[in-house]
């Protein structure tokens, strides 16, 4: 790699930002130190501060340090990551050489913002998956938890400022920190190592809740005058879970509440009366029972909502795929209708046209003398023939071919990258495999035959014209006794299909 100097010398032979150019050497050597660390991205950040608070200590390195470093780099200058870094080191070349040319032109280091930006989009990236790892779900999970956390830790605070004040005693305020911290680190640690995978509900919000709010009864215990500022948690608890628990589980939560705070309370009004007066915890017992079953019920009514929501989303889908069949299949066979052959067969004419390749012959194929069929044994036996023609024909194709159901007791054939000669060798296996099968299973003497005209696609001609074409040959077939292939080639077969390029 060739790294030219950022600063273009002025007419005056002096540079023109001085300081600009050993921000370039910086951005080498810390990419070099990144190269030692195997971190580049931490290197990036160690440059930033450095360009900005030691400019004319960065020393210079060689291209060959800096080519290196960059080697080690998986993310770009706009940030993005390889597709595969971290996966497979083969899959890092192109970013790292990116960040090479970006270094010789000098284009990181003119836009020290985005250096920064860069670098701590690395870093936060790189912390972030170090903290809650790279699976989308359990990061949701792992960070709702660690919200969660982060207004336990402020409880923590807070019990030092009450210690502080004389409110409450250091020993317990220790006792129920480290209570807290261990619930944080226990969950916490059941999440990231992905234990919680196991359960029916991986978020384990009921667990979590129903940890959270034994804390907090625990704290009202021991938190003496200041304990009434702790049942304001109870409720956030509570708010937690109120989008994704369910029903059955937001009306445990609030019983349990209501329970664990009921005992709590009679044993604080019994041993400790000074702090915990019978006439307050009267009011304070009320207050629970009162406004957690409340946000229970919320969360019950919510989690119904969802699951309705959920319902209804699976019946549109449902409905959807339906739908779709309708449009596209033919509800007696389970053939391609017409509309959607005939898309079909646009995209097969289209691929040729394009590619030159996978030529295509089209066979209409009649059952014969069918309405003799429905005359004398019934529509329903009818039914059966076509649906027992639909079934026999598709086992005999080929897997690239195409069958569709074109109307009545019409069929149209794409046979795939074939001429008609071995088209017509396939249509032979099915009139063969038609007269050994019986249809109907109670009536084996029902053996119907069937008429069919081939012919092969030409790629200058409109569909409807090479179907038209398929058509008279069927009628020939038909004319000429039935039970038998017409073939025929359009009337100027081009030895080599025409390629449009681009
Ligand atoms: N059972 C049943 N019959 C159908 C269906 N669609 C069309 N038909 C019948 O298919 C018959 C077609 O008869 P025709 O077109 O006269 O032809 P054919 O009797 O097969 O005689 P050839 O084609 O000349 O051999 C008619 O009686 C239609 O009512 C269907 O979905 N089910």
């Amino acid at each position: 790699m060739h790294v030219k100097p950022h600063a273009e010398g002025t007419q005056d032979g002096q540079a023109q930002h001085p300081v600009q150019h050993d921000g370039w050497q910086g951005v080498a050597l810390c990419l070099a130190v990144g190269d030692g660390v195997g971190s580049v991205h931490g290197a990036r950040l160690v440059f930033f501060v450095m360009w900005i608070i030691l400019p004319e200590r960065l020393g210079p390195v060689t291209p060959v340090q800096v080519a290196g470093a960059c080697a080690h780099s998986s993310i770009d200058l706009n940030g993005e990551r390889a597709p595969g870094a971290g996966v497979k080191p083969c899959n890092r070349p192109q970013p790292a050489v990116q960040n090479a040319e970006n270094l010789s032109t000098g284009v990181w280091w003119t836009h020290p913002p985005r250096l920064a930006s860069l670098a701590m989009t690395s870093f936060t990236r790189r912390f972030g998956d170090v903290l809650l790892g790279t699976d989308p779900k359990q990061r949701l999970r792992i960070s709702r938890s660690l919200t969660a956390a982060s207004v336990y830790l402020i409880c923590v605070a807070l019990m030092g400022y009450a210690c502080l004040t004389g409110f409450m005693a250091w020993r317990e305020a220790a006792e129920l920190s480290a209570a807290i911290l261990l619930n944080v680190m226990i969950w916490y640690a059941i999440l990231r190592s992905g234990l919680n995978k196991r359960f029916a509900d991986p978020a384990l919000t009921l667990p979590q809740i129903m940890a959270a709010l034994t804390v907090i009864s625990g704290a009202y215990a021991i938190t003496g005058p200041v304990h009434g500022s702790t049942m304001m948690l109870l409720a956030l608890v509570l708010v937690f879970g109120i989008f994704n628990m369910r029903a059955r589980d937001a009306r445990l939560a609030g019983g349990y509440t209501v329970l664990i705070m009921g005992g709590v309370i009679a044993w604080k009004v019994r041993s400790e009366p000074e702090y915990y007066p019978l006439r307050l915890e009267v009011a304070h017992f009320v207050l629970v029972a009162a406004i957690v079953p409340t946000i229970s019920s919320l969360a019950a009514q919510l989690s119904s909502l969802r699951a309705k929501l959920q319902a209804q989303k699976e019946e549109l889908s449902v409905a959807l795929q339906r739908i779709q069949i309708l449009a596209t299949r033919d509800e007696l066979t389970g053939l391609y209708n017409r509309r959607h052959m005939l898309e079909v067969l646009t995209q097969h004419q289209k691929r040729l046209e394009r590619t030159g390749h996978h030529r295509f012959c089209l066979a209409l194929l009649d059952i014969d003398h069918f309405k003799r069929i429905n005359d004398t044994h019934g529509h329903g036996v009818g039914d059966e023939v076509l649906r027992g023609f639909a079934q026999v024909a598709e086992s005999v194709l080929r897997e690239t071919d195409v069958l569709a159901r074109w109307g009545g007791e019409e069929f149209l054939v794409l046979l795939n990258d074939t001429q008609t000669n071995q088209a017509n060798i396939g249509l032979e296996r099915l009139r063969d495999l038609l007269a050994r099968t019986a249809l109907v299973p109670n009536m084996p003497e029902l053996k119907p035959t069937f008429s069919a005209g081939l012919t092969a696609y030409d790629t200058s001609e409109p569909l409807h014209v090479c179907i038209e074409r398929a058509d008279q040959a069927l009628y020939r077939a038909k004319a000429a006794g039935r039970n038998r292939t017409e073939v025929t080639q359009p009337p100027e077969t081009s030895p080599q299909p025409r390629k449009v390029m681009g």
